[in-house]
């Protein structure tokens, strides 16, 4: 049996939420069109006949450390390549960003085994370019495997999960073969409620919110969550609202009904917004959101 961790890593919006959810098979972390929708580290297990792969989703690799919550997002992609077995560097279309330099050094640093995956790969018509760009990277750099694939259209991810599980240790499993991740299910309900929100209001409040979970009550026959929308500004406020509560209604419907399908229980949420001045700037203001507990 092979067992260990997979650290997943790659620019913003290149698929990598996209790539994890359907190698797991279900949906477990947010995506969206918008770069940097995905905040928290989140760990999905894929255990097959062959052996049990951890994935850490990481967070975009990003290059503006002005606001407090980017430096706080490379502190989090960059620790993951800690104790990781392999590394799947996704890329989405045959070029290489000014920024790909330093992932280069801090790979040659860890010295890891790195597959390098092309996602996107239904976008790419030419493939003597694919052929040609593959013979560079190699020169680039002594990736383990390079893998085109297309995560939304699930192409040759047999493939790359071959080529990951030939990478892993052997070693028992970790996890039970039917757990898919360790995160808490009021975690989940946060990022839902965050995706409903970014879906519909992602042009108009881009990093302007986060979702705090303030309570979660299990009971047999229902669960309550009541949940705060943090914003920066009294006018966001009125636009996560609505005219006449209308936006939040919908939000809250729509989050409600996919929380249920996810615990397979009924659900009572209740959303309210709240207010807090420049949190995104604040490192006080991030760790009282839960944002900074695993810097460094
Ligand atoms: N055509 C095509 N689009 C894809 C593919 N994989 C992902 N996308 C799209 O690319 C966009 C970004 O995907 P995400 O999975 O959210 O990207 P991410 O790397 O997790 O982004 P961050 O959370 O910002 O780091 C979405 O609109 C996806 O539907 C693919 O194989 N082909």
């Amino acid at each position: 049996m092979k067992c260990g961790y997979v650290a997943l890593i790659g620019r913003p919006n290149v698929g990598k939420s996209t790539l994890m959810n359907h190698i797991l098979g279900q949906k477990l972390s947010i995506t969206c069109r918008k770069p940097q929708t995905t905040r928290h580290r989140i760990q999905g297990i894929k255990t097959t006949p062959v052996g049990q792969a951890i994935f850490m989703d990481t967070p975009g690799m990003h290059q503006d450390e002005k606001k407090v919550l980017n430096r706080y997002l490379n502190k989090t992609a960059d620790s993951t390549l800690l104790g990781v077995n392999v590394v799947v560097w996704l890329l989405d279309g045959l070029y290489w960003h000014v920024y790909d330099e330093q992932i280069f050094k801090k790979l040659d640093y860890a010295g890891l085994p790195v597959i390098l995956v092309v996602n996107k790969c239904d976008k790419i018509k030419d493939k003597q370019a694919m052929l040609a760009f593959f013979a560079e990277a190699r020169q680039k750099y002594p990736f383990a495997a390079i893998v085109p694939v297309s995560a939304l259209k699930s192409t040759n991810l047999d493939i790359l999960e071959q080529e990951i599980m030939a990478l892993l240790p052997e070693a028992a499993a970790i996890y039970p073969e039917d757990q898919i991740t360790d995160r808490p299910e009021r975690f989940f309900a946060a990022e839902i409620v965050r995706e409903k929100l970014t879906r519909r209001l992602g042009d108009e409040l881009p990093y302007a919110l986060t979702v705090e979970i303030e309570r979660y009550e299990e009971h047999s026959e229902l669960s309550k969550i009541y949940a705060a929308i943090w914003v920066e500004r009294s006018s966001q406020k009125s636009i996560v609202i609505g005219k006449q509560g209308e936006m939040l209604k919908n939000i809250g419907t729509e989050a409600r009904l996919d929380i249920e399908k996810l615990i397979g229980q009924k659900v009572y949420l209740q959303l309210w917004v709240k207010v807090k001045k420049g949190w995104s700037d604040s490192e006080r203001a991030l760790q009282s959101l839960g944002f900074v507990d695993n810097c460094d």
